[in-house]
């Protein structure tokens, strides 16, 4: 993978901090200076010109950053106040403190001082970062509520943010303390700046809104990541972000004449770039297959056959031409087809009715092609213990919420409960057990997509900026993609993934009136945005994660 695209969890970004500092080449103070120079030089970019500052400065090395954000805006010009807290922080923020004190005083760190102080353009938010261990209370938790706006939406504050919104759980994106869905009051950044890495939090459950822009700082750590987390007897980066930077894991999108699999694709032919069945319904119900269809076919997989039952086949007789109908009346009938090993790849669910995809899953199953499992069929399944049983590696089941707490009701109900600690329990989490209990790729959808593959590796795709792709249709297209990829001999993984992300794409390439009906012929576009973006890797790898 290119580099760029590693997220991590906050135990592993507080073991290369210390693995560094154990090096002796770099100190504490150093990465402190630097994590707070990062910051001040962002807000420096957004307003040129010197302004007024508040800066709310926490107990430990968050804080310690903010005192750092304080001193270089001060020496920017700019008017620069302090809340802070009468402890003793750790050593480096202490010091950190003490500079700050050699310049400027520090009031205490209450909602009244910040309220009745004078206006500021930007208030730094440096209360709590990777250490918060529980929901804030009292004092802090007002002085969140009102950077959330609770002094009225006029008041709030034009927050920029050090490491998190303070409150939030960075390795859930859930706000300690409050509903997972929202409606509390906590920080809503316009700025995070967050250091080395994104962690799971700014990508997932409430993170993304509360994170405004998220600027990803370099703070000198990348050898120690790279040694702490891949070296000799180490775990492998097991977690991702698909994003700029993310290896297209497809040679077509780098070189006309790049290879997939065995065969070259300069001499390659239709079925060595697979052949994908969608499996439709009975009558009236094949809107949802075609979709999915046409989708399989535009992401060039090199043959698609819709196989609805024999009374609905004629339904399927309009356009695409390309689209090969079949009649499967049954799972002998399946059976059948499946014989013809060329069919690699299957798409199951979308239309397909909940008895017909019950009737057909066991068989095909047994088949062992590479399956997309979307729509009625996870109802099927989530009734039937045995056909959960029988699902394999090459299989990618597409949730939604809904269809995730049907299969896996005890993981989604610890996904509502309020999180009071951290580390919390999130969608991350709840994925990753789901694959791992099912043996299958999770593929847990939402504007905040995850994908968990049964061996731990996952993959987080971020898509806040398009709500338009939550239309009718869209997932049995994204089923559609999926299935495509599969054909084309993509892993389960790396079709979820890619499949994802050219959904998304073509979502934010059409924009708002989109219906699930424009997604396929969107895909063109997307893939030729995607071919120039792979031949200049050398150019993504340098851009800035913003
Ligand atoms: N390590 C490094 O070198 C670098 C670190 N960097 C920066 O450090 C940040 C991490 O610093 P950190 O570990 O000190 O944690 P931080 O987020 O400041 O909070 C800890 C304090 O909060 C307290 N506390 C927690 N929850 C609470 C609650 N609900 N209500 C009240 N108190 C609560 C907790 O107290 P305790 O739980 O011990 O009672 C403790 O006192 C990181 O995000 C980044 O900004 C950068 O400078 C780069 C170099
Ligand atoms: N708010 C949102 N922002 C962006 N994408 C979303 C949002 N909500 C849902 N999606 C995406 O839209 C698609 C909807 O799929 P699904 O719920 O299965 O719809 P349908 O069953 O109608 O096909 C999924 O790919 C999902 O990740
Ligand atoms: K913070």
């Amino acid at each position: 993978m290119l580099k760029g695209t590693e997220v991590l969890t906050t135990a592993q970004m507080r073991a290369i901090e210390s693995a560094a500092m154990a090096s002796g080449q770099v100190t504490g103070l150093d990465l402190m200076e630097r994590a707070g120079r990062a910051v001040a030089d962002q807000i420096r970019l957004r307003w040129p010109k010197a302004g007024r500052a508040t800066v709310l400065c926490g107990p430990g090395n968050n804080g310690g950053d903010g005192y750092v954000v304080a001193r270089l805006l001060h020496r920017a010009g700019w008017q620069v106040r302090v809340l802070g807290m009468d402890n003793t922080p750790g050593p480096d923020a202490a010091e950190m403190k003490r500079q700050w004190q050699m310049i400027g005083g520090i009031a205490p760190l209450t909602e009244r001082e910040l309220r009745n102080g004078p206006e500021s353009d930007a208030c730094v938010d440096a209360i709590f970062g990777t250490g918060l261990t529980r929901a804030p209370e009292g004092e802090i938790a007002a002085i969140l509520a009102h950077l959330g706006g609770s002094g009225g939406r006029d008041h709030r504050p034009c927050v920029v943010s050090v490491d998190c919104p303070s409150g939030m759980c960075m390795d859930s994106g859930a706000m300690l303390g409050q509903p997972r869905t929202g409606g509390g009051f906590a920080p809503h950044a316009r700025l995070t700046v967050a250091f080395d890495s994104p962690k799971p939090g700014h990508l997932i459950g409430l993170g993304p809104v509360l994170c405004g822009a998220l600027v990803v700082a370099d703070i000198g750590l990348q050898s120690w990541r790279e040694r702490t987390l891949d070296g000799p007897g180490q775990r492998p980066v097991r977690l991702q972000a698909i994003w700029p930077g993310f290896d297209i894991p497809d040679q077509r999108f780098r070189s006309p004449t790049a290879t997939l699999g065995k065969h070259s694709v300069s001499g390659s032919h239709k079925y060595s770039h697979g052949h994908a069945l969608v499996l439709a319904g009975g009558p009236a119900k094949g809107g949802a297959a075609r979709l999915s269809a046409r989708a399989a076919l535009r992401i060039g997989a090199g043959l698609v056959t819709v196989g609805p039952s024999r009374e609905a086949l004629h339904e399927h007789s309009g356009p695409p031409d390309a689209l090969m109908r079949l009649a499967i009346d049954d799972a002998g009938g399946l059976c059948d087809l499946l014989a013809d090993k060329r069919i690699n790849a299957v798409c199951i669910g979308p239309g397909c009715g909940i008895g017909r995809a019950a009737d057909l899953l066991a068989d095909l199953l047994r088949a062992r092609r590479a399956t997309v499992l979307d729509a009625d069929v996870l109802t099927a399944l989530s009734r039937n213990a045995d056909l959960m049983a029988g699902l394999h590696g090459d299989c990618v089941l597409t949730p939604h919420m809904g269809e995730f707490a049907r299969l896996f009701p005890d993981l989604a109900e610890r996904l509502e409960e309020t999180p009071t600690q951290g580390p919390a329990w999130s969608k991350l989490d709840a994925a990753r057990e789901a694959a791992a209990r099912c043996g299958a790729v999770v593929l847990l959808k939402g504007p905040d997509t995850v994908i968990a593959h049964p061996d731990g590796r996952a993959r987080i795709h971020s898509a806040f900026d398009v709500p338009w792709l939550a239309t009718a249709g869209a997932g049995d297209v994204l089923a559609g993609m999926i299935t495509g990829l599969l054909a084309r001999g993509l892993t389960p993984l790396d079709a979820a993934s890619l499949g994802t992300l050219i959904h998304a794409r073509a979502a934010r390439l059409f924009g708002p009136g989109l219906i699930a009906d424009d997604l396929p012929d969107i895909v063109p576009q997307v893939l030729r945005a995607l071919q120039k973006f792979q031949s200049s890797s050398s150019v993504a790898t340098a851009l800035p994660m913003t």
